[in-house]
């Protein structure tokens, strides 16, 4: 391990699972990303004679993979659709004569690692013609399966063809299998036994000789410094806030941002640097660019010539640096704003986890998810997560994946604190109290929710934007039918005395904040219209609204009903945001600046009126392995390939249809990109009168109306 690797200790339960491994038992090792899973498959592998068949998801992972290997010194190859058909030949042939050649033990040129993508054993028969010689002559010494979760639908990377990697026990049912991952809960770890055929698991300390030994380690990584900071409304503002972050903060260190879509990445990559005067150097990374490009990206960000990745997902699962400092991310689901944090801080060193967030981003994303339950769900979490200003965020996430996904609460314990300790690290731990304001808005909850009332009795509807501005008594207080009564839409004037006792007293953002609370709480709802170009998002009373707005503004002021509480952001001196690049006092109290004078972690709460946006976004996976057949083995032994063909056959026949065609797996919506049009024009009014109901999505497709963000 020190020779090799250069690694002294072992980490959490890399010793455990080494020994498992070189016993060889199966395993299913749990280790949270950046935890060191690598070395509990690679020093076994340098250890054991044969070769240890490792099946990754992502030709980038590989590829960091083995960079790091050679490096080291060790002789790993990797087969995928990209390796030429020479090189390929040549593994093949190495690896053949492996599996010829006679004894236990280790010759030089053994390859020790070989590295392919699920594709390959789903789809190559050659290659596992390749493995059962292996097998035979007892020179497979292992089969691990990276980010094994991708096998299980009930994870959040289900791939199909890793689903197909159940053949690997049913050729080779003497070889011993290591499954990898960093996040398991409980459901997907019973598919996880069940599709690879892995034997049910024996308890660790007394584990009798078969079953499948189960290590896990806290998912907690006490180096890593998360931080909800306010986005401002127009593109061309987060990016000066980013740079701004990264030039305080972050001036010599490396960093990923995060986006939504591919052409984000390339929008915020250009301007990053543009806006910096160039002093940030970037690049881009996502599934379309080329292979040769992807890797000379890599290799200079790992050297340090450009200092900020600015990428999709697809930039993950695997990029192994260790220094780098900050990742930044927009607006996503909670389980990709974790796992994508993941890759800072590696090197086990201090790192910021930042989330830009502003409350329109509710509208951006719920237009995206309108029609998926459980994507609507996420964004609630994310929602509450981000808007939460109190609660610890480690504490946060605890109770999020152990609601989401049944991860008990002790996966966030440590030997130093319990799940329930907080970090004190974090951006709310150490916020500083003064630029909260904790406040009772039951009044102006009950206020919005007449002013919804009063805007749907006439047919119109509201954003969340336009529910700010009317509430406010902005555009002299009149509100547009909608059209959805009357053929043609009229502006009403909203009598604030009659219907809400006035008009609501807080600021625009404020409003906004309030706004997105109430729909995470179920007070209000969301009603989506499609039309041909965009979907929009509309809030409306929601189910639980009546539990307010049945008592009169008297009742409500005297105490009646539910009391609203919500915390908003208030204005501070400005410091740098966060500390990983500076100082970090990470102990329980609040950042303090030089007087020792406490200051806040958070940026201006000012947030500008939206600009237009497009909502598209794309998931995950792009990078799938397409070719498979072209890497020939010469004598592919029949009976064995009509037996594979057979058993993938029925493997395949097993999946739901769902899954069969899903390769670029995930969700994806698309909007066409809208001008700003200034006014609607009506080409027809549509009929429907809009439900109470939230969620409910208005039938106005012939109808060509103005875009806005919201
Ligand atoms: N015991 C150790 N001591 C010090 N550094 C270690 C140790 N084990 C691993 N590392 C280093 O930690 C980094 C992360 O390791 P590795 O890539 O194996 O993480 P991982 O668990 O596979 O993460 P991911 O889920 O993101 O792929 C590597 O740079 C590795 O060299």
């Amino acid at each position: 391990m020190k020779k090799v690797f250069g690694i002294s200790n072992f980490r959490l339960c890399q010793q455990g699972v080494c020994n498992a491994n070189m016993d060889g038992r199966d395993v299913v090792c749990v280790m949270p990303t950046g935890g060191g899973k690598s070395l509990t498959y690679q020093l076994p592998a340098l250890l054991t004679p044969g070769c240890t068949l490792v099946i990754s998801p992502l030709i980038s992972l590989i590829t960091d993979q083995i960079l790091h290997l050679r490096e080291a010194g060790v002789e790993a190859v990797m087969l995928t659709g990209g390796t030429s058909k020479a090189l390929a030949n040549e593994i093949q042939q190495r690896l053949t004569s492996m599996a010829s050649s006679r004894g236990g033990g280790q010759q030089e040129r053994d390859i020790k690692l070989c590295y392919v993508t699920p594709e390959k054993i789903a789809k190559s028969k050659g290659f596992m013609s390749l493995l059962r010689k292996l097998v035979e002559g007892g020179k497979l010494a292992r089969i691990v399966i990276d980010e094994a979760h991708c096998v299980s639908q009930l994870g959040h990377d289900f791939r199909p063809d890793y689903k197909k990697l159940s053949a690997l026990r049913q050729f080779f049912p003497h070889v011993p299998i290591l499954a990898l991952s960093a996040t398991c809960p409980p459901k997907v770890l019973q598919d996880i036994l069940k599709i690879l055929h892995m034997k049910p698991v024996v308890d660790g300390k007394a584990a009798a000789r078969e079953g499948t030994i189960y290590f896990s380690a806290p998912l907690y990584r006490k180096n890593l410094h998360y931080s909800v900071l306010p986005k401002p409304s127009s593109a061309k503002d987060v990016i000066s806030a980013m740079s701004e972050y990264i030039l305080q903060n972050h001036k010599n260190n490396s960093g990923i941002v995060y986006c939504l879509t591919k052409k984000d990445a390339e929008t915020v990559a250009e301007n990053l640097q543009a806006v910096s005067n160039g002093r940030i150097r970037t690049g881009v990374y996502h599934a379309d660019i080329a292979d040769a490009q992807k890797e000379g990206l890599h290799r200079q960000w790992r050297q340090g010539s450009v200092q900020v990745v600015c990428a999709t997902i697809a930039f993950g699962l695997g990029i192994d640096k260790g220094n780098v400092r900050f990742v930044l991310h927009h607006t996503k689901s909670l389980d990709g704003y974790y796992q994508e944090s993941g890759r800072a801080g590696r090197d086990g060193q201090d790192a910021d986890c930042v989330l830009y967030y502003r409350p329109q981003d509710a509208t951006r994303q719920s237009s995206i998810t309108c029609t998926d339950t459980d994507g609507q769900a996420k964004l609630h979490d994310m929602l509450r997560f981000a808007q939460d200003m109190q609660e610890c965020r480690k504490i946060l996430f605890a109770k999020y994946f152990s609601a989401s996904s049944d991860l008990s609460m002790a996966s966030w314990t440590t030997e130093e604190s319990s799940a329930m300790d907080k970090c004190g690290h974090c951006d709310n731990c150490t916020r500083a109290p003064e630029t909260v304001e904790h406040k009772d808005v039951t009044v102006e909850t009950w206020q919005l929710l007449k002013i919804l009332e009063a805007v749907d009795a006439q047919g119109g509807r509201q954003t969340i934007a336009g529910l700010s501005d009317l509430a406010r008594g902005l555009g002299g207080g009149s509100f547009d039918t909608g059209g959805k009564r009357q053929k043609v839409k009229e502006k009403v004037q909203l009598d604030y005395d009659a219907v809400a006792g006035g008009k609501v007293g807080l600021s625009k953002d404020d409003i906004e904040t309030l706004t997105v609370q109430l729909l995470v709480s179920r007070y209000l709802g969301e009603a989506f219209s499609s039309t041909a170009y965009t979907v929009n998002v509309y809030v409306i009373p929601g189910e639980l609204a009546l539990r307010l707005s049945r008592f009169s503004r008297a009742d409500v002021v005297n105490g009646k009903g539910p009391r609203i509480q919500c915390s908003f952001k208030r204005q501070a001196r400005k410091v740098k945001a966060t500390a990983a690049g500076t100082k970090r006092k990470v102990a329980t109290g609040n950042i303090s600046d030089e007087e020792g004078v406490p200051v806040s972690v958070a940026g201006p709460s000012r947030i500008r009126k939206p600009g237009v946006t497009k909502a598209r976004t794309k998931r995950q996976y792009q990078e799938v392995d397409e070719e498979e057949e072209a890497v020939g083995v010469e004598d592919i032994d029949e009976e064995e390939d009509e037996d594979f063909t057979n058993a993938i056959r029925m493997i395949d026949e097993a999946e739901p249809s769902d899954a069969e065609d899903d390769e670029d797996r995930g969700w994806e919506y698309s909007l066409r990109p809208t001008q700003g049009v200034a006014k609607k024009r009506r080409v027809s009014t549509p009929t429907k009168r809009p439900s109470k109901k939230a969620g409910k999505q208005y039938d106005i497709d012939h109808e060509v109306i103005s875009l806005s963000s919201d």
